[in-house]
């Protein structure tokens, strides 16, 4: 509270003058008296924590009292017989409280319009600059996808499915690398399902629920995003029940990823070489599987829109779902044949032990090429041996050789899978060992087609199913059951995966298609 100073100066008297002139001498109760400069008169002041006017009888009044009498919000001033509200300096109003008090004056007011506006400024600013910041981060990262894309083929693939194969792109979703990444628990090692020479396969579970496969690159090098190209260009354009499906695709990743159908029951491979444990594959079941599997491969052939080499086929490409019903997958290798009939001169890919040795020394790739890989499944569905195993003596090494000398020796027999001697019939196991002896002839001119191969299998399943009897145990759950107690045999190569150790050498040899002669 400011206090009131009345400032009157008595002129030509000093405070002692006007002691010794009582009546002149002005200064009252509560109140001091000051001689002015060079005693040019004096002047009354209220003293400390009172107010009022010092010259009048009672002007000096107790600030406290001053404002009990009269509730001011401003300054409360006692004069004679009446107290004064009054407001400070930069306010205005009647200072009372109980009146208009006192409100800031203008120059008071528009201090604070600066202040708020200056807040508001700088609020402005603050958000333009972040929303700056979050914009420029989220290019950068669009950019890098971009990127991506752009190094993983992605725009290449879609431009080469686009024109050549109008409208199959859109069976194939394309999804982000925040939907896979959730999906895979960030590609967690438990949800790894095996690891081929190109790639992992994790499971994973999309927001719907969805279960599936996604096959992640090894490494970023450009023959594995051809490959990987490769494989959704040939699989987007086939829809067979015995051939894996693919739902979709991200290319926003270092390494492209493909999102294949889960397939529930492991790879073929898996189920006959149980090594340590019983196959519990009945003759039946093989026998079925085998039959699917050379009707996906007759499909490819005979019946796509354009004619489909698979090029690796192997036990470890064929998948088996929850009710042992085959899937072939893994296009990585495979080919479309060019509709003008050109013969495909290709650099050598394929897997050791199931490698036509036609092919290998020519470079010539055709149908009959897989006509010999699944020559080659047969036996190993027959046998329950490995394509190729070091562990056997060196002339039983390759099986599509020991299987052969095996029949023309007449000693077929002594190599079939136990378990399969004890389920089949005889001519029924000596006419599939035939056909698969001739899908292994050396010259592929030789050789089935993958239709005769189908046709040959399925009518094999049809006498079976007309004379069950013929079979000692047909069904599959029953020969489970039964096989329990048996043994079947293991060429002795524990596998350090779900992959397991197939040679392959698809990566010793680039990518490669030169069409000629
Ligand atoms: N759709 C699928 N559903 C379930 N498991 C799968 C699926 N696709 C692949 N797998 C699993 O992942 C493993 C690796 O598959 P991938 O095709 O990469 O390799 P591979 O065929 O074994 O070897 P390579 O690519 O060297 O020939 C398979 O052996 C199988 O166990």
């Amino acid at each position: 509270m400011v206090p009131l100073v009345v400032d009157w100066l008595i002129p030509n008297q000093t405070c002692d003058d006007a002691k010794k002139n009582a009546t002149t001498y002005m200064c009252q109760e509560n109140s001091n008296c000051t001689d002015a400069e060079n005693g040019n008169g004096y002047q009354c002041h209220c003293l400390k924590g009172f107010q009022g006017n010092p010259y009048l009888q009672n002007g000096c009044q107790d600030i406290d009292e001053c404002m009990i009498l009269q509730p001011c919000v401003g300054i409360c001033t006692n004069l004679p017989g009446t107290y004064n509200c009054s407001c400070p300096k930069g306010s205005r109003g009647d200072g009372k409280k109980d009146g208009n008090g006192c409100t800031p004056t203008k120059r008071f007011r528009s201090m604070d319009i600066v202040l708020v506006s200056v807040s508001i400024s700088f609020l402005l600013v603050l958000l333009g600059v972040s929303w700056l910041y979050w914009g420029l981060r989220e290019r950068k990262i669009s950019r890098r996808r971009e990127k991506f894309f752009l190094e993983n083929g992605g725009r290449l693939m879609l431009q080469k499915i686009l024109s050549e194969h109008e409208g199959s792109i859109e069976s194939a979703r394309i999804f982000t690398d925040e939907e896979l990444k959730k999906a895979t628990d960030h590609y967690h090692e438990s949800r790894i399902l095996g690891q081929g020479g190109h790639g992992t396969v994790y499971r994973g579970i999309l927001a719907d629920n969805t279960v599936v496969a996604i096959k992640k690159a090894k490494i970023l090098d450009r023959s594995q995003v051809e490959e990987f190209i490769n494989e959704l260009i040939i699989l987007s354009q086939i829809n067979h029940r015995n051939v894996v499906k693919l739902i979709g695709c991200c290319f926003e990743t270092e390494v492209p990823l493909l999102v294949y159908e889960f397939v529930t029951n492991g790879t073929l491979s898996d189920h006959i070489h149980k090594c340590g444990h019983e196959s519990t594959l009945s003759w039946r079941a093989r026998l079925r599987i085998a039959g699917e599997t050379a009707g996906a491969l007759s499909y490819l052939h005979s019946d796509a829109s354009a004619q489909i080499l698979h090029r690796d086929i192997k036990s470890t490409n064929i998948l088996l779902d929850e009710n042992y019903t085959a899937k072939v997958a893994d296009f990585g290798a495979s080919r479309l044949v060019p509709l003008d009939g050109t013969q495909l001169t290709t650099l050598v890919q394929g897997t050791l032990g199931y490698l036509d040795p036609e092919y290998l020394r020519s470079s010539q790739l055709t149908e009959k090429s897989d006509v010999y890989s699944f020559g080659v499944v047969l036996a190993e569905l027959l046998t329950g041996l490995r394509a190729l195993s070091f562990e056997r003596a060196e002339n039983e090494r390759n099986l599509s050789l020991y299987f052969a000398s095996a029949i023309k020796g007449g000693r077929l027999f002594e190599i079939i899978n136990p378990m399969v001697l004890n389920e089949g019939n005889p001519e029924e196991i000596m006419k599939v060992a035939m056909l698969a002896n001739q899908c292994l002839t050396v010259k592929g001119e030789d050789r089935p087609t993958m239709k005769e191969v189908a046709m040959e299998l399925e009518g094999l399943m049809r006498v079976m199913d007309r004379h069950p009897w013929l079979n000692r145990s047909s069904d599959l759950e029953e020969a489970e059951h039964f096989l329990g107690e048996r043994s079947s045999k293991c060429d002795g190569i524990l596998r350090s995966n779900a992959s397991g150790n197939d040679d392959s050498i698809r990566n010793q040899v680039p990518f490669e298609i030169e069409s000629g002669r």
